[in-house]
């Protein structure tokens, strides 16, 4: 008695916990419940129509077997007397049964084929938010998040993980569906012979209590499964996104090792849970044939029950057989889903994850200037790349950042689009601190022009108008030519509607970067950070990009990260960082008089 009400207790719980653990995944449900319902009811009612075929097949038999045993009834008069005719000869009972078991199965069939066809849309539409869920969840992140996370990784569950995860929810219908009808069956062969229908439910509840067993294992394998595969994804994205590199370098081998490794890893990773879930179907047969037989000598020998009731009997455990095993072949491909599960729990979950805190006010423009104050910045709190950075950037003024690489100008004027956030200190437009404003309104004032543009595969009209869809193609076509860029777009074969392949594979570095230009121009932003470009392009395109960019510049509030101390002569205010921290700062010819470290960094330049 305790145990029982341990039991009842324990089972709530269960699920509840079930719940707690997949909620992230469940609470999709609401968006269609409706339609799975929908499925719900019909797998039922295909189920329902299917037990009542069972009772048509046993009249059947007994019609055959018995003509003159009275044949069995529904107990509903009307039904009895006039579909099923038990008053009527034995030949034209035969013939009605024989009618209402294809009726029967026609109807069957439509319940099945609304069942099936209300699952499969459910499933698509789980898997249609569950992806929406994930890349809101990843727009959400901060950059941060990005450069711990492989992106291989992330494409493997907005991808393959999420296909796992369709077919699992297949295989749930299809478990539910089945196991609907193995419950018709069993209430069927229940109302047979409790007997021996209690003998049945006993070796086949032992047989399937030992492959629970066997499943869980699969289940334990299956997460490194998952895990193999994300670093397969991870590897050949890594391999195609660095093809110039990996060419460049000749480390085609060594990506070919990389590749071979992983993908070995997970053929070896398959193959283990392989040799576990492929023993679940056969051992299964083998098993339930064994009992199957038994049973069948038990009732012949012991004359259990009427020969119609015990070939109606046979015949449901022996469709409730493959049903069984289909039900635990399910329950092993199920639990090899499990890892995807896992996954992409992990994404939607906000466990250990830093969102982006966006502020209320909006930016209503620049009045006075951007200014650090006392800023500590670290990738890692333990490490700062910036160093107590008092900074003013004036409105309108021409503000150069120099330094040798990996001091920190890129790290700074991240800070100002809120990439990221100081680690200590502040960062003020107009004496208000940056994370006040919503972060779009400041964004909208902003752009940047920077090293790593990235060009998407789509035509140069939308590169250019990336972030300005609303603009026209009069406005698109100025901006380019104010970039410099019109000449060659021009000479391209479809214009502005040439696509320009994944990342503008198909422009060089000078051409990519005044498309860059083009687009900050069709912004017409307030600020502007120019992070200039460190590979070395040739004169005539160095000339075209700073010409563009002084015409880019002219009225803005510019912070320029310099590489070529010529580019920044202009500038109204130099500064200079070294190792995270500001070492000097002026105008340019002051700071050359001064022959301090701006100095030494000119002399550098002009030696070589
Ligand atoms: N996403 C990141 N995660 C961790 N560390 C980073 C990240 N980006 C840059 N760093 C580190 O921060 C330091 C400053 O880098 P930053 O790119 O700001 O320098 P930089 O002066 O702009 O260099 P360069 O002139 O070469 O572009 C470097 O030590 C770099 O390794």
């Amino acid at each position: 008695m305790f145990f029982k009400l341990l039991q009842l207790v324990r089972k709530p719980l269960r699920a509840t916990r079930f719940w707690q653990e997949n909620h992230l995944i469940l609470r999709e449900f609401k968006s269609f419940r409706w339609l799975a319902i929908a499925a719900v009811c019909f797998a039922l009612l295909a189920s329902i129509t299917e037990g009542f075929g069972l009772g048509f097949l046993l009249a059947f038999l007994q019609s055959l077997t018995s003509p003159d045993a009275p044949p069995v009834q529904t107990g509903i008069e009307w039904f009895d007397v006039w579909v099923l005719g038990v008053n009527a000869p034995v030949t034209q009972r035969i013939y009605r049964v024989s009618g209402l078991i294809v009726a029967a199965t026609c109807i069957r069939a439509v319940f099945n084929y609304l069942a099936q066809y209300y699952t499969l849309t459910s499933e698509v539409t789980l898997i249609d938010r569950l992806r929406k869920r994930v890349f809101e969840q990843l727009q959400s992140q901060r950059l941060s998040y990005f450069s711990q996370t492989r992106s291989g990784e992330l494409v493997d569950v907005l991808t393959s993980e999420m296909e796992r995860i369709r077919n699992a929810f297949g295989a749930m219908s299809f478990l539910m569906t089945r196991a609907f009808t193995l419950l018709v069956y069993a209430i069927a062969i229940l109302l047979l012979s409790w007997q021996l229908s209690l003998i049945s439910i006993l070796l086949f509840g032992g047989l399937a209590f030992g492959f629970s067993k066997l499943n869980k294992r699969v289940r334990r394998r299956s997460t490194r499964t998952s895990q193999a595969s994300g670093r397969l994804t991870s590897i050949a994205i890594e391999f195609i996104n660095g093809i110039r590199t990996v060419q460049a370098f000749s480390a085609q081998d060594f990506e070919r090792r990389r590749f071979y490794q992983a993908s070995t890893g997970l053929v070896q990773e398959w193959k283990t849970v392989y040799r576990l879930s492929c023993l679940v179907r056969p051992l299964a047969e083998a098993s339930a044939t064994f009992v199957l037989v038994g049973m069948i000598i038990l009732a012949l020998t012991n004359r259990i029950m009427p020969v119609a009731s015990l070939l109606t009997f046979l015949f449901i455990l022996f469709r409730m057989v493959p049903y069984s095993q289909d039900l635990l072949g399910v329950f092993s491909h199920l639990s090899t889903m499990m890892g995807s599960v896992e996954n992409i729990k992990r994404l939607l979950s906000d466990e250990g994850k830093q969102f982006f805190e966006d502020g209320t006010r909006s930016f209503p423009g620049l009045f006075h200037g951007i200014e650090f104050v006392a800023v500590d910045f670290g990738y890692d709190p333990d490490h700062l790349v910036l160093k107590d950075i008092n900074l003013c950037i004036e409105k309108g003024k021409t503000t150069a950042l120099v330094g040798a690489s990996g001091s920190g100008k890129s790290t700074l004027a991240d800070l100002i689009s809120r990439f990221y956030d100081p680690t200590a200190g502040r960062v003020l437009l107009d004496g208000i601190d940056l994370r006040e404003f919503e972060i779009d309104s400041v964004r909208h004032r902003l752009a940047i022009v920077s090293q790593d543009t990235f060009i998407f595969n789509a035509s140069v009209r939308s590169n250019i108008a990336y972030g300005s869809e609303q603009a026209t193609d009069s406005e698109v076509y100025e901006a380019a030519r104010l970039a410099n860029a019109l000449e060659f777009i021009l000479e391209m074969p479809e214009g502005f509607e040439t696509t320009l392949g994944d990342r503008g594979i198909r422009l060089s570095g000078g051409q990519r970067q005044r498309i860059a230009i083009a687009r900050a121009l069709l912004r017409n932003p307030e600020i502007l950070i120019l992070d200039e470009a460190t590979s070395a392009l040739d004169s005539v395109s160095e000339r075209l990009i700073q010409e563009a960019l002084e015409k880019l510049s002219v009225g803005r509030t510019v912070l320029a990260i310099a590489h070529r101390l010529s580019t920044i002569s202009g500038a109204d205010k130099i500064v200079v960082l070294e190792q995270g921290r500001i070492v000097e700062q002026g105008g340019y010819r002051e700071l050359i008089d001064r022959r301090d470290r701006f100095w030494k960094y000119y002399q550098i330049q002009q030696a070589s």
